[in-house]
């Protein structure tokens, strides 16, 4: 594998690291032998107890954290001792908009570009802040909680535009991805999931790999009469952008309802993955990953840009394990896929066919009105949630934190009321084979194999991590911040957080030279809904059907933002 474009000067100005959203530091003061000796260095109490998703960013000496709702922005001085705070923003946020997010009020991070800072609110706007000082620049509102509608995912900037998508598959809201003009905040394009291609932004350079994404308006004709109009598709996950090809990548999420039986046809453009034109937002290509989605199996996650050789010769590929849980290398200059292999407990499909492209379903496992589907794998979270995986160009082994529950599935008629739930399943999950309910594994995308893994209790549902020093760290749902050895996998570093880690681990180059590790505790997210929710756990349909496999969550962890940084003394 060949080098992503990491350019790499200590700071950390995206969640993913850079464009190729590698999440590889390429620090290496810290390293596999002295890793044992890391040290808390300072701490910051973000004053909220939902759940933590945002990887921290810091750039030249200063430390920003964007929390969940009420989605603040905290600015720390990294070139004093402690790290004291330097200024803090409040958006304002709608309190509304707490009561229309599906999966806790979480925030995935903030993008830092030419002087500013940029991130979402709960409440569907995209907000610019000066991030010397923390004035507001501008605030461009995208989309309305009345119609179920919200905000959790993080920026990319890129070719002077802020890419910003919407949440709200389980809402019947209709999915977009929109880009703002950095400077004004103006809406410069904006794309929808479903629709008339003049809406999804299809046209003469739109060139799909595989027949069956080829036709006009298909985002209308894959659906009953009108059911495109609420049938999700939202853009809730990450974004990649290749300069070269100047092509942005990303997923989308769910067709809604989740009963199948309500929307029959592959309802595009939902469950898959399109390559835009950056500048005019026009689709070039797109592959669906599940067709007629029939699990909550949205296609969100992250694409890892890299040059890889195949069959001898260099490919830009891009990497996604997917929540259907095929671990996917495709062309993405074309949209080929290459190689699709399961990298967990899988049943719900029996493969891909690499000649049509198709995702070949189960029958046994196939969702239907009125019936209960029983011990179906990977579960609606998929084999892998929005967590983060990291790539190595040392080791060419991809981290992937990832999930082990199976689930019982029973659809049922859904009603669309606008602004209210509009998912028509009844979830039961539970630990897959083996009993352990979270994975850490290192896959060899050359290879198509793992590596190695390591089994963990609780759902995995932080990001990964990984440096030069060839260590790699992650979090548990109950506290654990872990750095293992890239090579082999060995514990070799581990400190108990005060709450469970869901977030993304960062490291950078402090003003006083030395390499730091940084990450957010604060548990919540779909799998930490019934702490930071105060759920029942006794009821097994809580947090749509997760609450059954994380009963036993409130006993071992409590709600509490906490970003917790460490360096070596
Ligand atoms: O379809 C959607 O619009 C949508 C939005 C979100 C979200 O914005 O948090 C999640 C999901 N779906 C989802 O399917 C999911 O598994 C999920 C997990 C989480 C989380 O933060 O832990 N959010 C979401």
């Amino acid at each position: 594998c060949a080098q992503p474009n990491a350019n790499d000067d200590g700071q950390w100005t995206m969640p993913a690291h850079d464009y190729a959203s590698t999440r590889f530091s390429r620090l290496d003061q810290i390293n596999r032998d002295n890793v044992g000796r890391l040290k808390l260095s300072f701490t910051f109490s973000t004053g909220i107890v939902k759940g933590h998703e945002a990887a921290p960013l810091v750039v030249g000496s200063t430390m920003y954290i964007v929390t969940p709702y009420p989605n603040y922005i905290y600015a720390l001085d990294l070139s004093q001792d402690g790290a004291p705070l330097k200024w803090k923003y409040d958006p304002k946020v709608a309190a509304a908009a707490q009561g229309v997010a599906c999966c806790d009020v979480v925030n995935r991070g903030a993008f830092y570009s030419n002087g500013k800072l940029f991130f979402n609110t709960l409440d569907n706007q995209t907000i610019a802040v000066d991030a010397a000082t923390g004035a507001e620049v501008w605030r461009t509102k995208l989309d309305d909680i009345n119609k179920g509608a919200t905000m959790t995912m993080a920026p990319l900037v890129a070719d002077g535009k802020v890419l910003v998508g919407s949440s709200g598959g389980e809402m019947g809201v209709r999915g977009w991805l929109a880009a703002l003009d950095e400077g004004s905040g103006k809406i410069a394009w904006r794309a929808y999931s479903t629709g008339p291609d003049k809406d999804v932004l299809i046209g003469p350079s739109f060139k799909p790999f595989y027949a069956t994404d080829r036709g006009t308006d298909l985002g209308v004709k894959t659906w009953p009469p009108e059911a495109w109009k609420i049938g999700g598709g939202n853009v809730w996950g990450w974004i990649s952008y290749d300069p070269d090809l100047k092509l942005v990548y990303y997923g989308t999420g769910n067709p809604g309802p989740w009963n199948p039986d309500q929307r029959p046809g592959d309802n595009k453009w939902t469950t898959g993955i399109f390559a835009r034109d950056v500048t005019t937002g026009q689709a070039r290509w797109y592959y669906q990953f599940s067709p007629h989605d029939l699990f909550d199996h949205d296609g969100i996650n992250e694409q890892i840009l890299i040059t890889m050789k195949i069959n001898g010769k260099p490919r830009k590929v891009l990497l996604r394990a997917e929540r259907n849980g095929f671990f996917y290398v495709m062309d993405r200059v074309t949209g080929q896929v290459i190689a699709a292999d399961p990298y967990g407990n899988l049943n719900a499909a029996l493969g891909v066919d690499l000649k049509t492209g198709r995702l070949i379903p189960n029958p046994d496992k196939e969702t239907k009105q009125g019936k209960v589907v029983r011990g179906i794998c990977p579960a609606s979270p998929g084999m892998k949630d929005w967590n983060p995986m990291a790539f190595s160009p040392r080791t060419g082994l991809v981290y992937i934190p990832h999930l082990n529950l199976c689930m019982d599935y029973g659809a049922m008629e859904a009603n669309y009321i606008a602004g209210t739930p509009y998912v028509g399943a009844d979830v039961k999950m539970y630990a897959g084979p083996g009993g352990n309910r979270g994975v850490f594994t290192a896959w060899d995308p050359g290879a198509r194999k793992a590596r190695w893994e390591i089994k963990e209790d609780l759902p995995l549902w932080s990001g990964a991590l990984v440096t030069a020093g060839d260590v790699v760290f992650y979090g548990t749902m109950d506290g654990w911040f872990k750095a293992l050895d890239a090579v082999s996998g060995k514990l070799l570093w581990q400190f108990k957080a005060g709450s469970g880690i869901i977030g993304q681990p960062i490291s950078y180059r402090a003003p006083d030279g030395k390499q730091h590790i940084a990450v957010l505790a604060g548990v919540g997210g779909w799998a930490g809904a019934v702490v930071a929710g105060g759920l029942d756990p006794r009821d097994p349909t809580a947090a749509l059907g997760f609450a059954a496999a994380t009963q036993d969550l409130p006993g071992k962890t409590t709600g509490g933002g906490m970003l917790y940084d460490f360096v070596l003394p």
